[in-house]
């Protein structure tokens, strides 16, 4: 990992997620809510009436996503990391309004595969002091529906795991900053991508509350790269041209590896892209 300072307000703000854990600890979250009420606030609107989105705030129509059938949400064990350049990342996402068991499981076997993805790449990265996944969003195991999880610690039974359904953000701050980045759907690649600091998002738990939550530090770093691949959006469509010149052969040889593997031509490729207009700014896609 890049730098300890990061990791420094992880320790004070990862903790912070009651009804976003798949184990909630209440007594120790009013501890910390108590303590920490001045950097993270988490407000539950369970039964009160649906955040209002900020493009709605500003006068624009807000298009509703599709809602996903049972189908969509259908997966075989166990799961498989989907690698740039499939079409599966850039796929249209189906916001979530069944919770059920089905998604639940969903929910495990994507912490599972998060937190045990490996090939040799990774092993090698496991070498070099990297450990696997800190995030994982559903179109990343093949399910094209706005789903991620995530745990900045990246150790089971360490830190929290938090899940979020159909997230939206209502603020990015202004202040950005770099931090390098990788990507499970991008083994052993790793450049610096510059993001706000911190946001505020509305979202739906695993049992479909709403809530609001206000992340900094590295919880809204890996929010905002899941947010990110829920739009179909990658990290390297945020990098500058100069940081992307230098991951540029590594994508290219992703782009081999699909063709040898699928026999079909890469639908993208790095060398002849446009740049994405919606990864152009952040709030604006
Ligand atoms: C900093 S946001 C990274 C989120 C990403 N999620 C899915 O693609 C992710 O988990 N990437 C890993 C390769 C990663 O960043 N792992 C960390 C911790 O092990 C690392 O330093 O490699
Ligand atoms: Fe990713």
């Amino acid at each position: 990992m890049a730098c300890a300072a990061w990791l420094q307000p992880l320790s004070s703000s990862h903790a912070l997620f009651p009804t976003l854990c798949r184990r909630p600890t209440f007594p120790a979250i009013f501890h910390r809510l108590t303590r920490f009420s001045s950097t993270v606030r988490l407000v539950s609107t369970m039964n009160r009436s649906p955040p209002v989105h900020a493009q709605a705030k500003r006068g624009f129509s807000v298009k509703e996503d599709e809602v996903a059938t049972a189908a969509d949400v259908e997966f075989e064990t166990p799961l498989k990391i989907v690698e740039y350049p499939d079409p599966i990342l850039r796929a249209k996402n189906k916001r979530i309004d069944s919770f059920d068991e089905n998604l639940k499981i969903l929910v495990d076997e994507m912490f599972d595969i998060m937190y045990n993805s490996c090939n040799l790449q990774e092993l090698l990265a496991w070498f070099l002091h990297r450990t696997d996944g800190i995030g994982l969003s559903a179109p990343q195991v093949g399910i094209n529906v706005q789903l991620m999880v995530f745990n900045p610690v990246g150790e089971r039974g360490e830190g929290e795991e938090i899940v979020l359904v159909n997230p939206r953000v209502s603020r990015y701050s202004q202040k950005t900053r770099p931090f390098n980045e990788g990507c499970l759907s991008f083994p052993g690649i790793y450049a610096d991508v510059v993001r706000p600091e911190s946001v505020k998002i509305d979202a739906r738990d695993i049992n479909g509350a709403r809530f609001t939550v206000n992340l900094s530090g590295l919880p809204a770093r890996v929010f905002q790269h899941e947010f990110d691949h829920l739009q179909g959006i990658l990290f390297f469509d945020r990098m500058s041209e100069g940081v992307l010149e230098t991951i540029c052969a590594q994508l290219q040889a992703l782009e081999k590896k699909y063709e040898d593997k699928t026999e079909l031509p890469s639908p993208e490729r790095i060398q002849t892209r446009k740049r994405m207009k919606a990864a152009t700014g952040f709030g604006k896609s």
